[in-house]
């Protein structure tokens, strides 16, 4: 289901990081420990309709997803992602994975644990 056929033309936008490009980033963070408390927002920077993510998703994985445009859901903010400018800057981390290896790799993921159990 997609909310969003009010929220533009492109549903809500989010942004949506690759989980290994999030470890890595936490492991930057704990490789550049200092004194005090730093906030690092770990984004990829740009953000990715949930249309964008079902297309990527159909790429990646050569499958079709079946959806339905509804109503917006209450309360769903339009638009949202990080900048991740400083985490870049002092601990030279940036995400380095895109939606269609996201996608592949989270059905690859799926399929594995199939197997496995
Ligand atoms: O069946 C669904 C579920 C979600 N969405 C869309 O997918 C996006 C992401 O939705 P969701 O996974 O619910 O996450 P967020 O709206 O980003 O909210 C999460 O992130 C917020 C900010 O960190 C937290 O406040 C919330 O608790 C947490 O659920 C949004 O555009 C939704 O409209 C759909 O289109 N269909």
């Amino acid at each position: 289901m997609n909310f969003g056929n009010q929220l533009c033309w492109v549903s809500g936008v989010r942004d949506y990081i690759h989980v290994m490009d999030l470890a890595e980033g936490h492991v930057a963070a704990l490789d550049n420990l200092n004194e005090g408390v730093r906030i690092y927002y770990l984004g990829t920077g740009h953000g990715a309709s949930v249309l964008e993510l079902v297309y990527a998703f159909e790429v990646a994985n050569d499958v079709e997803v079946a959806y339905e445009i509804v109503d917006l859901r209450p309360g769903d903010i339009a638009s949202s992602y990080a900048d991740a400018s400083k985490a870049e800057r002092e601990l030279g981390w940036t995400a380095m994975r895109d939606i269609v290896a996201m996608c592949h790799d989270a059905c690859r993921f799926e399929q594995i644990c199939e197997v496995k159990s």
